[in-house]
């Protein structure tokens, strides 16, 4: 399936419901199976992430397939370990290329038995689930936090705790402080120095929780809003005093001219001034996921660039690198690669794109088609190929974006 985007709209104008954080929500969902007597969650996110781990908890099979979720695999795969019996946990074909063997390495010292069933390092994996014993672990923090947040998760408990020693460049630190504060919500006490995570053994204590809503998912509301010339976007349950750590775009689109402001039932996004910086240069070490909303952003606003902090980016769900290359260069933009999680651009287009209209590729990647989409209102037109691959995070965007009068046009033959 194709889906054509377009808009003949300049201003935007609209109220949306945005999906809840599959972040929270999977956290929320482990610990929950941790709980002696969990409450209800409210709001959890209905997207695909959420849906497999959740399916999983609640099984009563051995065997799962969590698809393209890459924190239902690190966070199901330590959940596991402390459950005794024989598990398997399996993905997509991208998910058998996303390494997990730092989390299973530091499992099995911990008194788990974990084997690989087809490539060593990468899932599909069968766990042999025991009573664990913690101890001090060094981990190597520079591949996925995701690995940190599962082992944080299980840490209380497991017999006398753990103590978690990251080693390297520390990527997505953002997220281990949501796993904390998420675990303190649930009475839980840690002790976090520099590199050093202290949590005690100790019992989670259950409590109502509703979910926020996705920062992650407001960011191609922010780019919308960037690309018109004038409009206000009230995203429902949207919260700036929030837990997640890409709430930190909301200053960063403060130089495309949106303004945001906290309102009762959720955040108002503000164009008022069409302003956009000479050039642009961030570092995504703690935001990884917003890296594709920049880059389009930048190359519809002609805006040059240098990020950093993107060495990750190669491990998602696909290359993100090559595909924000690959796929940019059709609008003429050739983006380069200074070193190892850099990306850059000189503002220069090639004219042999101009008039066309591209099939933009998605690679099993939500994050492409939820970023290219936005363009539209900057002029590009495109086709965007796999266009339901969003419900990895966002279900309703294709629904919600004609609410501000894109129109999506599908092409199935
Ligand atoms: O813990 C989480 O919820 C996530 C952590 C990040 O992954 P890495 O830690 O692998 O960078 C992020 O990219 C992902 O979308 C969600
Ligand atoms: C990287 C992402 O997810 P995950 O690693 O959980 O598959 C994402 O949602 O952008």
């Amino acid at each position: 399936m194709k889906y054509i985007v377009s808009t003949q709209n300049k201003t935007v104008n609209g109220n949306i419901d945005l999906p809840a954080s599959k972040s929270i929500s999977n956290r929320v969902l482990i610990i929950n199976a941790l709980c002696y007597n969990p409450y209800p969650v409210h709001n959890l996110s209905d997207s695909d992430d959420t849906c497999v781990l959740k399916k999983a908890l609640f099984s009563n099979q051995n065997k799962f397939d969590i698809g393209h979720a890459g924190t239902a695999m690190r966070f199901l795969t330590a959940f596991l370990s402390k459950i005794v019996g024989e598990w398997e946990v399996t993905g997509s074909q991208r998910m058998k290329q996303r390494p997990i063997g730092i989390l299973a390495n530091a499992l099995t010292q911990l008194g788990a038995k974990i084997e690989y069933l087809e490539k060593e390092g990468f899932p599909p994996i069968k766990i042999y689930g025991s009573h664990l014993k913690g101890k001090t672990l060094e981990l190597d923090g520079s591949i996925s936090s995701q690995y940190i947040s599962a082992l944080l998760m299980i840490a209380p408990t497991i017999e006398n705790g753990l103590t978690l020693k990251l080693k390297g460049e520390v990527t997505s630190q953002s997220y281990i402080d949501l796993t904390l504060k998420l675990m303190a919500r649930f009475g839980i006490q840690y002790n976090w120095n520099k590199n050093i995570i202290h949590v005690p053994e100790q019992n989670y204590l259950p409590g109502e929780f509703t979910v926020e809503a996705d920062w992650s998912g407001a960011s191609y509301w922010y780019q919308i809003a960037a690309l018109a010339e004038k409009g206000e976007v009230l995203l429902k349950n949207l919260q700036l005093d929030s837990l997640q750590g890409d709430v930190t775009i909301a200053g960063w689109f403060e130089q495309f001219g949106v303004k945001s402001e906290q309102k009762k039932d959720g955040v108002l996004l503000i164009k008022t001034e069409n302003i956009k910086p000479e050039k642009l240069t961030l570092d995504f070490l703690e935001n990884p996921d917003m890296a594709q909303t920049f880059a389009c952003l930048c190359v519809a606003q002609k805006v040059p660039f240098h990020f950093s902090g993107l060495k990750t980016l190669k491990i998602k769900e696909t290359d993100r690198i090559f595909a924000l290359q690959n796929e940019l260069a059709k609008f003429g933009a050739a983006l380069t690669e200074p070193s190892d999680g850099e990306l850059a651009w000189d503002g220069n287009f090639d004219s042999a794109a101009e008039g066309k209209i591209p099939l933009i590729k998605t690679y099993h990647d939500h994050r492409m088609a939820l970023a290219f989409a936005p363009l539209a209102l900057a002029g590009f037109k495109m086709e965007i190929d796999d266009p339901m691959v969003v419900t990895k995070s966002y279900p309703s965007f294709w629904e919600d974006l004609k609410k501000i009068d894109f129109q999506i046009e599908n092409m199935t033959s």
